[in-house]
């Protein structure tokens, strides 16, 4: 599914998919928003889901907000990478500009449930990087829940009724972050996507870039 580009050594690489999960409130569109800011080569998979717009967000940067039937159109016409049902409303990966990108060499960004990322790992395991964001304690997802200052308490209640749910799939993830302080979760995320960049597997540039090392020792 991927293509590659050149790291800052210059070596081809196949592009990732990295994918971060969690309850609903435990920092991954922060964390994201961090990412997308400083790591440059890194692409945000935005969504379409028929929930409703909160306050604030915009259609084409956080969501593509989409009625139920354009939804199931899209599922239909084969145009959702992955797709499920989160809360009573429907959440899918449009799979044209996650192709896109990884053609063009990017990395790509899934802020998605543990459905969808299970989804993405039986097609492509290997270009995949799973990561579990959990919360210190449940108090505090739910005061950052309020703190959002987006969702009805109805809403929240739900989120909150879901999270131990949304948690029993934290052992199908690559890694576990714990978002305590923002910028120390943000310092281990970053790793995970530097580290995870520089794996041999991906670096389909390698074997010439070994060879010419080999010819310049040898001339
Ligand atoms: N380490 C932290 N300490 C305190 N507040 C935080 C921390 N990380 C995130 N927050 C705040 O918690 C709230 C929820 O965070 P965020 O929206 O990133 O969660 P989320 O996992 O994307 O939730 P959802 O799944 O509902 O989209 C936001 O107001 C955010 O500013
Ligand atoms: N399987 C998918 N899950 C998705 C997708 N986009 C978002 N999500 C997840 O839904 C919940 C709720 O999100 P919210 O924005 O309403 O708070 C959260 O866990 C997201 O990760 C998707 O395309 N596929």
């Amino acid at each position: 599914m991927t293509t590659g580009d050149h790291g800052t050594d210059g070596v081809e690489r196949r592009g990732l998919m990295f994918v971060l999960s969690s309850p609903s409130g435990a920092g991954k569109t922060t964390l994201s928003r961090m990412l997308l800011d400083r790591e440059p080569g890194l692409k945000m998979s935005v969504s379409a889901t028929t929930r409703a717009k909160r306050p604030g967000e915009i259609e084409g940067r956080d969501y593509f907000f989409v009625d139920k039937s354009r939804f199931e159109a899209m599922v239909k016409g084969d145009e959702l990478l992955e797709w499920a049902t989160v809360f009573d409303n429907l959440y899918g990966t449009p799979r044209a500009p996650v192709e896109a990108a990884l053609s063009a060499g990017k990395d790509v960004l899934f802020d998605i449930d543990w459905q969808g990322t299970q989804q993405l790992h039986q097609k492509a395991s290997s270009d995949v990087v799973r990561v579990f964001i959990l919360p210190p304690s449940a108090a505090d997802l739910e005061k950052r829940l309020h703190s959002r200052a987006q969702d009805s308490d109805e809403v929240i209640r739900k989120r909150m009724s879901r999270a131990s749910h949304e948690m029993s799939h934290w052992a199908e993830y690559d890694y576990i972050v714990i978002n305590h302080d923002v910028d120390e979760a943000f310092a281990e995320v970053q790793s995970i996507l530097k580290a995870e960049r520089l794996k041999r597997e991906r670096r389909i540039g390698l074997v010439g870039f070994v060879r010419g090392l080999q010819g310049q020792l040898q001339g």
